[in-house]
């Protein structure tokens, strides 16, 4: 790890600045003032920011892949924008195949979406879109790893898992299943199919989250006696729906009836086991619609047999299609083959929502139904825009101020804000700092994603810290500074009176400008390339530097003069829409009074 995060700026920016650093007293001066020449008309109100915060837009069509059966409006919605191939029933192998041919895969409970299929997208893939809630079948990590967004459709089949958890608690109690199957072998077996009431018994669900919290409405309708267990769950939202929240073991041991509402996690695993059936009351009844991996099958199968669990229902298993059948085939267990989001209006819903936020990420748009990146609400998202800009430019700019053989590894990012501190949501700036820092000097591709993770396994440390400024809090930020400590720069003018490069930004009608490296004050729109250049204050400066651009045809489009004090040092920054040649960058770093100078790439 600390050796990746060892980076060679040399090799990606070979020498471009002239002249022996500074010695760092003379770097680091504090009182500067600026003057702004604009030399050619400023491009603001041409700019249109890039839409995109995840990933860039694609420029071809993108192509998704649905590999499970999705709703025809889903489907219809996803072809206007992409090319579609609805490629059901692929083996993992050819899944896998195909993966490095999408931007996008769209899966149900059905598709196991391993490590395996994002290492095989060779990093095509972007987003993979799960048309329902459980996303046990996704590897989250491999997918954050590979920074491809992972969005599911969380709300669209809440009513018809909580309405098939019903069905099956009534037709288990009632032995409809059972009975069905034997009047049509012909039987009339009016005495063995016996059931038992619902009413006044109780219920314990477990999970009050969205399914589990539709169940205990339904069956409080039912006349039963519901509570519930939850650790994560607010407990005036339970009382509010006339639930009490219990304890794992009271839920159990109280229960008549049992009804699984959790995900699918480390910690629910297996969760109802041989010692966990030991302390429910004899005779209980388990209904299943959550995860068959909840449950301890072949506990299960134990516990039936004693009699311990007088009957299941269960909609899924902990491998689907069930392979032992000794659970499935067992008299007291009613089974359906996971049909609890099966319901044409959910299908309908989940293929719409999950189409929709597909789209919308292919687009750059932050989904709010993602599951492994921050969800940045729409208006947050747009106050920020005009800084998530700045946040990558800045970062791109401190990062090649960064003198060759220089590990980057502690970064701090100031925000300057007059708004409350737990007013302003930096994930995002975080990230976008991030891709800024890492993208110029590693091939690596940073996301809102994968940014920390990148980081962090690079071995780059980035603190924030706030700046509360008086003032306006109409803006959500004043100013955004980028420090990168321990490192030497090729600019030494960067390094402020602490020795570590230091830039600042800020947002000038929509468009992102640098006003300060190391300790001089500069204004220029961060577009196209900067040229920075540290000189003796004296007058011709600004001409002399300019004839040899213009003689190229290089359009300086910004200048900006940061200074001590007069006829002293002084930065001039230039911003430039062409790329100089090396030989003009040469000629401007013999200017006898240029001390040193660097070109940046932005
Ligand atoms: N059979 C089917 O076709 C369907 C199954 N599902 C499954 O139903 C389950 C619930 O889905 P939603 O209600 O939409 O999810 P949700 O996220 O709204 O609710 C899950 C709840 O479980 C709670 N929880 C987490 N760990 C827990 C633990 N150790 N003990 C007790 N509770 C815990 C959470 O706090 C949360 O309130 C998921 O497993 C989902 O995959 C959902 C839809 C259809
Ligand atoms: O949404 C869920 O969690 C489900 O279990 C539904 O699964 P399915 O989309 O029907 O394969």
């Amino acid at each position: 790890m600390a050796a990746s995060s060892c980076i060679n700026l040399s090799s990606k920016f070979p020498s471009l600045s002239w002249k022996s650093h500074l010695s760092s007293t003379t770097s680091t001066s504090t009182s500067t003032s600026t003057s702004t020449f604009s030399i050619s008309p400023l491009r603001a109100h041409h700019h249109h920011y890039p839409r995109f915060v995840i990933f860039a837009m694609c420029s071809a069509k993108p192509t998704v892949l649905v590999a499970e059966k999705l709703g025809e409006a889903g489907v219809n919605l996803l072809k206007q924008f992409a090319d579609v191939d609805c490629s059901y029933n692929l083996t993992h192998k050819e899944l896998c195949t195909k993966i490095s041919l999408c931007d996008a895969l769209i899966v149900r409970s059905g598709t196991k979406v391993s490590r395996e299929v994002f290492e095989s997208s060779g990093g095509r893939l972007k987003v993979v879109g799960r048309a329902g809630v459980g996303i046990d079948n996704v590897d989250l990590a491999a997918a954050t790893e590979h920074g491809c967004l992972v969005v599911n459709a969380p709300t669209a089949n809440t009513v018809a898992a909580a309405e098939h958890g019903i069905a099956l608690l009534t037709a288990m109690a009632r032995n409809i299943a059972q009975a069905d199957a034997s009047l049509k072998a012909g039987k009339w077996l009016r005495n063995k199919y016996v059931g038992v009431s619902l009413v006044g018994k109780t219920l314990a669900v477990m999970g009050f989250g969205k399914v589990g919290s539709e169940v205990a409405r339904r069956a409080k309708g039912l006349g039963m006696h519901v509570i519930a267990h939850d650790p994560y769950a607010p407990a005036d939202r339970a009382r509010a729906t006339g639930v009490e929240l219990v304890s794992f073991d009271e839920a159990i041991a109280s229960a008549d009836f049992i009804s699984l509402h959790m995900p699918l996690t480390p910690a629910t695993n297996k969760i109802l086991n041989d010692e966990t059936f030991a302390k429910m009351k004899k005779g209980v009844r388990i209904v299943n619609v959550a995860r068959g991996g909840v449950i301890d099958e072949d506990a299960l199968v134990r516990a039936l047999d004693a009699g311990i669990v007088a009957q299941a229902a269960l909609d899924v298993f902990t491998v689907e299609p069930p392979k032992d059948s000794k659970l499935v085939q067992h008299e007291n267990v009613t089974a359906t083959p996971h049909l609890g989001a099966s319901t044409m209006e959910a299908q309908e819903g989940v293929a719409i929502e999950i189409a929709e936020a597909v789209v919308g990420a292919l687009n750059g748009e932050l989904a709010a139904t993602a599951v492994n990146a921050p969800m940045v609400p729409a208006e947050v998202l747009s106050e920020l825009k005009p800084f998530v800009a700045l946040a990558e430019k800045l970062g791109r700019l401190a990062v090649q101020l960064v003198a060759g053989g220089s590990g980057v590894k502690s970064v701090k990012v100031i925000y300057g804000s007059a708004r409350a501190p737990d007013d302003l949501d930096t994930r995002l700036l975080r990230a976008m700092i991030t891709k800024g820092l890492i993208e110029p000097i590693s091939s690596s591709f940073v996301n809102l994603v994968n940014a920390d993770f990148t980081a962090k396994q690079r071995g780059l440390r980035i603190a924030e810290e706030r700046s509360l400024l008086n003032g306006s809090p109409e803006s959500p930020l004043e100013f955004i500074q980028v420090q990168i400590s321990s490192v030497d720069s090729k600019f030494a003018s960067a390094l402020s009176d602490s020795g570590e490069i230091r830039v600042e930004g800020r947002v000038k009608d929509g468009i992102p400008h640098v006003t300060k490296v190391g300790s001089f004050e500069v204004d220029v729109s961060l577009e196209g390339s900067i040229i920075l250049c540290r000189q003796v204050d004296q007058p011709g400066m600004i001409g002399k530097v300019g004839s040899i651009l213009s003689e190229e045809n290089v359009n300086v489009s910004f200048m900006s003069v940061g200074r001590i004090a007069p006829r002293k040092h002084a930065v001039m920054a230039i911003g430039v829409d062409e790329e100089p040649t090396k030989e003009s960058l040469k000629r401007i770093g013999e200017i006898p009074a240029v001390e040193e100078f660097v070109y940046l790439k932005i």
